[in-house]
This record gives C-alpha cells, structure tokens and sequence, in this order.
C-alpha cells in the first residue's frame, strides 16, 4: 500500500502541470480500463487532478488494490513525466530559436545601418579585394592563376568564422606573397663586383677572381641560372660573408639559412595544408621575405645536413638546387610548381667528405683556405679593427690598435686558420677600451641626462616638469651642437644632443605628451616612458689610448698559448712533427710523441685515434722492427728486439680526433728516433701514408696542412712526391714561401732527410744509396 501512496504523491506532484490537458483524461482512461465502480472514477480523478494527497488517500482506501491498478498507476506516472518533459524541451527550443532569430534580425539591422553609414563594408569582401589587388600586380603562371581564383571563389562561399575561411585565407596571403615575375634589376658589371668584393674581403684572390669569370660568363649568356657554387673551407675564413659580398655585387637579395642538424624535410619542402600550423618551406619563406625572384640564397653548413626519420632533407635539398628541376619546385604547403631557376644558390661547407654525392656533383666548389699571419694580420688592420672600432662606438675616437699588438694577438692568442676568434679578441679590445674611457672620465663627461629628468618629474609631482625640460633645454643645445667638434665641449654637446630628439618629438607630439602626464599624479606607480632617441656621445679630443702588446693583457687576460712551440727545442728523441687535417676544414701541426718502458712488447696507443691511423702505428712498428739491424737498433740481424719493452705513443691535444692515414711517416720517424735515441729538428714537419714495404702514398688536405706548417713556423715539409704537382699547382706561392719542400718515395727517404747527418743516416748509407 506504501508503494501506490508514493505513486500518487508524485503523480499529485507532477500533476498541477497537466490538470487541464493530460492528466484527467490519462486518469480517466486508466480507471475506466481499471477500476470496477465507476461511481468512484470521478472522485479519483479529482483528488489526482487537484493533487490532494490526503483525498487520494481517501480514495485510496476505498479502492481494492490490486495488481492491476498498481499497473495501471506506473503507467499513469511514466506518461505524466514523457509529457512533462516533451513540453519542457519544446519550451526551451522555441525560446533558443526565438532568441537567435532576434540576435540575427538585429545583426543584419546593424550591418545595413553600418554599410548605409559607410563604416564598414563586410570583412571577407575587403579581404578578397585585397587577394585581387595583390594578385593584379604580379605575374602569376596560368596554373596559379588558376588556383588562384578557384581558391578565391572557396573562400567567398566559406562563413568568416569557419576554421576551413581560415586555412583558405592563410593560403591565399602565402599564394599572394610569392613574388611572381618580380625580380631585382641585376648587375653584371666586373668593375662594380670588383669593387664590392674588395672593400669587403682582403685576399681571397682566387675566389674572387672565380667570382668574376662567373659573373663574365653571366653578363654573356645574360643569366647565371643553373649555377650552385659551394665554398668550402675551415671556419671564420669569410665564406658567409663572401656570400653576402656576391649578392651585394650581382645588386640581388639577400637570404641566409642553415641546414646543419636540419632532419624534418618539411623545413624545406613545407607542411602539407591539412595540419594544423602548416607552414611552407625554408625557399618560400625566403621569396616571400626578399620579396624578388632572384634572391641570392646561402646555404650555410650543407655538409652538416642531418637525415631524420621524417625522410631525406638532403634529397629535398637536391630537388630545390637541381637546375633541371627546380623551375617548377613543389612545395607541400603551396601545392603548385615555383619557379627557383632564377635564384643563385650559394652553399658553405667545412668538408666535403659529408656532403651526399649526388648534391655535391652539381656544385661549383670553390675553396676558401684559410689565412697565413700576414694575411690575419692585414684583414685585423684593414678590416676587422675599423669595423670594431665603429662598432665599440670609438670611431672618431684616437684609440689605437698597435701592428705589434695585432702580431701578438695572432701569434698568443689566435691560432686558428679562420679570423673570428681574432675578431673576437679585437672587438673585445675595444669594448674594454670603451669601458674603460667611460669610467676613468666619469658621469661628469658622459651624464645621463635622460635618466635624471623622469626621476626628477616624478620627484616634483608636476606634470609639466617634463614638458619643461625640452623646451628649457632647447635654446641650450643649438649653441653646443654647433660648438660640438671643439674638444672641451664634448660633453656638453652630448647632453645637449641628446635633449635635440625631444625638442623636435615635442612638438608633433605635444598633444600626447600630455595624456602620458594625466596619470603621472601617481607618477610612482609609473614606469616613465620616453620616445626619446638616444644619441652617441663623443669621446673627448683629449683622450688618447694605445694598445700595445705591453698592456695587451688588460683587455683580453693572459695569452692562450704560452710558447711559441709545443717543445723547447730540441724535443726528445721519440717526438716528430705531423701534418693533420681537421674534421673542420682546418689544418694542423700534430706532433707525435713516442716513449718505451719495461715490458712484453705491447703498443699502446693514445690521443683519440681512429681505426687507421691505428694501423698507421701497426704499420710504422713492423716496419722498423724489421729493420732494426740496418738502422742499427740491434747489433746483429738475428737479435730479438722489444721483447722485454712496451711502446706507448701518444698524439696530444687528445680531445682533437685523430683519423686518416697520413700521419704514417711522422709515427715512423717517431719511433726510429725513440729506439736510436736520436733527436728530430721540430723545424721539420712531415705529412705521408706509409705502406709496410716502406712506400709513401699521397694524402689530402696539403693547402690548409701547409698553411697550418707556415703559421707554426715549419721550415721544411715532406711530402708524397705524389702530391708534388697538387702542392706546385693548387697552393699559393705566398703560402709556401720560407718551407723548402722535400717530397718523397720511400720512408727511407724520409729518415735520411730527417735524420740528415745523425749516425743512424750514416750507418744506413749503402741501403740509402746515398
Ligand atoms: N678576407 C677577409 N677579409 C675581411 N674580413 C674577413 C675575411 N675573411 C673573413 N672575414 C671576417 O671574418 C668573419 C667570419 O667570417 P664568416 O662568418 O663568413 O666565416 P665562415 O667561413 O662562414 O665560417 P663558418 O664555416 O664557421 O660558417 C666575418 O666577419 C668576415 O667579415
């Protein structure tokens, strides 16, 4: 019976809801289907239909309750509770409908008034107008054309808010932003290359020269198209720079960006549209930046090219450069063909060993090497010290970098075959040098005029306090401005200069000037704000700086090498000098070191070498273990020899990687030395691949293995006699002034130049044929 109540007392509670519609008649069905005595459906109904919970009860009572009507009362409930909430819904959906009709009604009021007015026409209409005007000034290929306009028709049928309006219009700017049929007017003139080329780079003569006979060929055929040219060489020789001085000369655009480490080939192809974020590639970025279809475009460290699981950028990088195929380039995100052929391509490298083979076919290599002392010390002067100095802001001012002190610089503290570091160490002199005259004189020469006014407005609560200050000083700085280049006045002129700004901002901006100054009754609060340019200040006629190598070491601390050479002279026995060329394009003097101590004939090998260099070892051991006797090691041919020693040689600056073969007669030399106790002359420098019947095979990397020789000082250099015409061809004679070359066949050869003089040659005469 509790149960039917509880049924009742929610139908009662539902019920109000559908007193007049549903309940009674529900009721009325359900208990006339029901209920046996009819003279008590109209009592029920009305308790139900009033929702009287006590009447029902009543009723309640007075009914036989059974199955059947339980039934029938569940029934009864669930189809009041379906009614309640169809109507409910239907309520909610005709206000929500009834509301946006309004919003939208209004809307399109407020457009046409806004159109009436003339304040605003719709966005994406001015938006396609845009895209039209764009597209009119260029001179886009039919097939763009066309994707133009199909693209153009999408986004005029698209919603603005629609995120598909978004990518659509996020195309079209890219479409309409590649620079189609414009170009820059290019110069071919040689004198005018030449000129550019000179003022820029010291030396360089055969690059440049390279440089000219491709801008020849250019001016002939009336393009350059087709070209990649790839400078090689070790790094801060000017390759990048080079690049720069080429596009300043040709009058083309300028766009650098580097493929080291670079894995993701969308970097250069782009991003399919369908991502979100999607960007286009490197090249499209850079006609879209430079705004011409000629840029000149450099490829900075294209032998450091990474290779991803994304796919191949290298590959990429191939169908970008190729000039059979890049006139009609795809990039993923702007899915229809570019013509780069236009674009001159220049690419840098430190190797050419990493560059992928098919890439590297298609370039012009032309090699950078690097610098001799000479040359260093002439770009410092004429180069790198003028443009350090203008850049520390002591141009005018008579600070001085001493020849002598360069040389020091060069020879203590930049070793290297490029000049950044010594551009770095020069820059650094003069930063220090800056820092130093502005400390020693004081704030009274160089005041800070700007920082002391703000300060002293907010200070004073007065807001035109400020808009005093220019005009108080304006009369000031026209007398000191003219009285400027006087010595003593240098200061004054500065603090006058820098209030001229103000003076001539004042007034245009006068009516700004003064909301800044509404809220300054809480100037604390504030940050002051100035538009304000600064000006330079100008160091005083009086003072005078003079680097020398004597006070060198307060600008750039204590020299990084402290000898001239690695060795006092004479080295040990057991030490020659090596030849190496660096995984970064760089040469080196690499000495070799050799020491033996009590053990069972072991080598041991140190100073991070590679596989061949390792047996380079191997090889140079057997070698002079097999003649032992005849270079008088043992005193007959029977005698064993090492048994009782282990071996240990090392090649310093371990942290430097050692590879490559040519370093054979140098680790030779060293170990005949070590076992006949007789010294090398450090003056002697030796590059050479032995074989283990004694040949000597040639080897790469001379002109930047010379030059490192040349800066170290190396007076003689032995070389394979098979490398005797890539030596007298291919390095400058300026590099090889003062090295007496001996080129050699055989690794006897090599032990009677080194040991020229010494027992060992004399003993070995009639095998020497000497
Ligand atoms: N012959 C030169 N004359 C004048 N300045 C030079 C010369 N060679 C190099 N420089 C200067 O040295 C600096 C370093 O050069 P750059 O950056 O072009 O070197 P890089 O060869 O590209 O090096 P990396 O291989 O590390 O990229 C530049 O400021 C450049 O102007």
């Amino acid at each position: 019976m509790s149960e039917i109540v509880s049924v009742f007392k929610d139908i009662a509670q539902l019920n109000p809801l559908f007193r007049d519609q549903i309940t009674n008649f529900s009721i009325n069905q359900v208990a006339s289907n029901v209920f046996d005595e009819p003279d008590k459906l109209a009592d029920f109904a009305a308790a139900v239909s009033t929702g009287e919970v006590r009447e029902l009860q009543d009723v309640l009572e007075s009914l036989v309750v059974d199955d059947r009507l339980r039934k029938a009362l569940l029934v009864l409930k669930k189809e009041l509770i379906n009614a309640q909430l169809q109507s409910k819904l239907s309520r909610d959906v005709d206000s929500k409908i009834a509301k946006r009709q309004r919003e939208y009604y209004l809307m399109e009021q407020l457009k046409g008034i806004k159109k009436e007015l003339g304040m605003e026409s719709d966005g994406k209409d001015k938006l396609i107008e845009k895209f039209r005007e764009r597209a009119a000034t260029l001179k886009m290929p039919d097939a763009v054309r066309k994707v133009f306009d199909e693209e153009i028709s999408k986004l005029a049928g698209l919603e603005p808010a629609a995120s598909e309006a978004n990518v659509t219009r996020n195309y079209l700017e890219w479409l309409t932003q590649i620079p189609w049929g414009q170009h820059s007017h290019e110069n071919y003139s040689i004198s005018h290359a030449q000129t550019v080329l000179d003022a820029d780079h010291y030396g360089l003569t055969e690059v440049k020269s390279r440089i000219l006979e491709f801008l020849a060929v250019g001016k002939l055929r009336g393009t350059v198209q087709g070209k990649i040219i790839c400078f090689v060489g070790p790094p801060g020789v000017g390759k990048t720079s080079i690049g720069r001085s080429i596009a300043r000369a040709l009058g083309r655009q300028f766009f650098r960006f580097s493929v080291g480490g670079l894995t993701d080939v969308a970097e250069i192809k782009g991003h399919r549209r369908t991502y979100v974020g999607a960007l286009p590639g490197k090249i499209i970025q850079a006609l879209k930046r430079v705004g011409t279809e000629n840029p000149l475009v450099l490829i900075d460290e294209v032998d450091k090219i990474g290779r991803g699981h994304n796919g191949d950028p290298a590959s990429a990088l191939l169908e970008m450069l190729d000039p059979e195929q890049n006139n009609t380039f795809l990039d993923h995100y702007m899915d229809v063909p570019v013509d780069l052929s236009r674009v001159l391509f220049v690419c840098t490298a430190n190797n050419l060993d990493t560059i992928p083979a098919p890439l590297l076919d298609r370039m012009e290599v032309l090699e950078v090497s690097g610098y001799v002392s000479e040359e260093k010390s002439v770009i410092a002067e004429k180069y790198l010290g003028p443009q350090a100095k203008e850049a520390s802001g002591l141009a005018d001012a008579d600070v001085t970098l001493d020849p002598t002190t360069v040389d020091v610089l060069i020879k203590y503290y930049c070793r290297e075959s490029g000049v950044r570091n010594l551009k770095k160490q020069i820059e650094k002199i003069y930063r220090k040098a800056a820092l130093k005259i502005v400390q020693d004189l004081g704030e009274e020469v160089f005041p800070e005029p700007d920082a002391a006014k703000p300060l002293a407005a907010s200070a004073a609560d007065t807001p035109t306090v400020e808009s005093q200050e220019p005009q108080s000083n304006q009369p000031q700085q026209s007398e000191p401005q003219e009285s400027s280049p006087a010595s003593g006045a240098a200061p004054v002129s500065e603090a006058s200069s820098e209030s001229e700004s103000p003076s001539t901002d004042s007034e245009p901006r006068a009516s700004p000037a003064s909301p800044t100054d509404t809220p300054s009754s809480d100037a604390a609060a504030q940050k002051p704000v100035t538009t304000q340019e600064r000006q330079p200040m100008k160091v005083p006629d009086s003072v005078h700086v003079t680097i020398t190598p004597e006070n060198l070491k307060d600008y750039v601390g204590p020299p990084i090498y402290q000898k001239d050479r690695m060795y006092a002279r004479p080295p040990p026995p057991g030490v020659s000098t090596g030849l190496g060329y660096l995984g970064n394009g760089s040469g080196a003097v690499m000495p070799v070191e050799a020491i033996s101590m009590p053990g069972k004939g072991g080598l041991q090998l140190t100073g991070k070498l590679g596989e061949v260099i390792r047996e380079s070892a191997q090889i140079g051991l057997s070698w002079v273990k097999a003649h032992a006797y005849e270079l008088g090691i043992t005193k007959t041919a029977e005698e064993q020899f090492l048994n009782d020693r282990d071996i240990h040689l090392h090649m310093p600056e371990g942290s430097i990687g050692k590879e490559g073969p040519s370093a054979g007669t140098a680790i030779l030399s060293a170990l005949v030395s070590l076992f006949t106790k007789t010294k090398i002359n450090p003056d002697i420098a030796m590059t050479g691949e032995i074989s283990l019947v004694g040949q000597v095979l040639p080897v790469g990397g001379l002109k930047e293995k010379i030059l490192a020789a040349h800066r170290a000082g190396i007076k003689t250099i032995l070389a394979p006699a098979a490398n005797r015409a890539d030596i007298e061809e291919n390095v400058p004679q300026s590099v090889k002034t003062g090295i007496r070359f001996v080129y050699v066949e055989d690794v006897r050869e090599v032990l009677a130049e080194v040991f020229r003089g010494e027992p060992v040659v004399e003993r070995w005469k009639d095998t020497l044929g000497l």
